[in-house]
């Protein structure tokens, strides 16, 4: 199955030079892939610019390189429309041409392992990772494996439910994974980005009270205006840690998920807390600069919980949407067109965007 109508080039942002100083390069002569067994061909509208794009392209994590599979493209927030079927898609998954759907972190997954069954899919030694091992939605015609594209709930716009795909479901997935609950304090150290202001939200409307940690006006006020109760600038406050527990009435806050790329959030850390709190990581520091989060004593002492967590399954992705489309979490959101891609991805490594960059490929 397929349209007559597919052109047979589209438009890619592709890496040049990866390393410390990569590049973006836009073109428009980029074959136009063929949906194979089980895939479907997505024709993307937008795409979020993730930072793990960017620790793919400057190659600073002890991880599978991009070109160690061919892949050029990273990207894996991507909204779009089915153009094409590949064979033997079971009517059962329940997808046709022309569905809205978005391509998420996971590709795809074995989906018969112990940890594919027990909803820890993004863990499957035979996962593949968009934009790492498969090409990425920086890429406008894109295949996606089709027991893993996510539809795309009505009422959620694109260019809202693509950082969705992996901020929204990554977040949702590390507060569920907390184990914290409604009344609870929750700090986010990283809260004006991507990942950290999706987690302002997402902890707001599960009840939970909000300390939102970054730097810079522009960022506390964006976290202020969706939800925070408190902004902790850790560029201007001494004492982070110690700011944190004066603002929970000096006992800590129940939890502290750290979205920042920086080791300086993780030096932070564990002082911050109660007793029996928990610290989450889900920010990855380069690693020639990961600290030690926790001595023995304090993790005894305060009976802490030190764990981390990977993006999300296909349950966290819908059920994350699921907030999007009863209007409970909306992202702050810079759109650029496909042409300025490379704008996007540079002033995300400056640190300067608060909220996420959405690009178009519909510009
Ligand atoms: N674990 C996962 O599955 C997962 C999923 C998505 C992203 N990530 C990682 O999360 C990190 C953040 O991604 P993003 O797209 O939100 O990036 P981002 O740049 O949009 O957000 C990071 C934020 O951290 C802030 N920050 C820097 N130092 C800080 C400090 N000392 N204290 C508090 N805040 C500080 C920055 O100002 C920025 O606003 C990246 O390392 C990314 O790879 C992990
Ligand atoms: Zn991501
Ligand atoms: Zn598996």
């Amino acid at each position: 199955m397929g349209d007559a109508a597919l052109p047979t080039t589209g438009k890619a942002a592709c890496v040049t030079n990866p390393g410390a100083d990569f590049g973006v390069e836009v073109r428009n002569d980029v074959p136009v892939p063929k949906p194979g067994n089980m895939e479907v061909l997505i024709k993307l509208t937008v795409t979020g610019i993730c930072y793990s794009d960017l620790h793919y392209m400057l190659e600073d994590l002890p991880m599978p390189k991009m070109s160690d599979s061919g892949v050029v493209s990273p990207g894996h927030e991507g909204i779009g429309h089915i153009v094409a079927m590949g064979d033997n898609i079971p009517a059962s998954i329940g997808l046709k041409m022309g569905d809205r759907v978005g391509l998420k972190p996971v590709w795809s997954s074995c989906n018969s392992c112990m940890l594919c069954i027990s909803e820890r899919e993004m863990y499957c030694p035979a996962s593949l990772q968009t934009g790492l091992q498969k090409p990425g939605t920086y890429q406008q015609y894109v295949l996606g494996s089709a027991d893993h594209v996510m539809k795309i709930p009505e009422g959620v716009p694109d260019e809202v439910a693509a950082p969705i795909m992996c901020s929204g479901a990554t977040i949702y997935r590390g507060i569920t994974e907390s184990g914290l609950k409604s009344g609870d304090w929750v700090a986010f150290a990283g809260a004006g980005g991507g990942v950290g202001h999706m987690g302002v939200m997402y902890a707001k409307a599960m009840g939970m009270r909000v300390i939102a940690i970054d730097g810079g006006k522009e960022k506390g006020d964006m976290c202020k205006s969706i939800g925070a109760e408190h902004f902790v600038d850790f560029m201007e406050t001494k004492d982070v840690n110690a700011e944190v527990v004066r603002l929970t009435d000096g006992l800590g806050a129940h939890g502290l998920i750290i979205t920042a790329t920086s080791p300086a959030a993780y030096r932070t850390g564990i002082g911050m807390l109660r007793t029996s709190g928990v610290l989450m990581s889900i920010g990855l520091p380069s690693i020639a600069d990961v600290p030690s989060i926790a001595d023995p004593l304090s993790l005894i002492g305060k009976n802490l919980k030190v764990t981390g967590t990977a993006v999300g399954t296909r349950n966290d992705v819908r059920r994350a949407l699921q907030f999007a489309a009863q209007g409970l979490v909306k992202p702050v959101i810079e759109q650029f067109p496909f042409d300025k891609i490379s704008d996007a991805v540079m002033k995300l490594k400056s640190g300067k965007v608060a909220g996420r960059c959405v690009v178009r490929f519909d510009e």
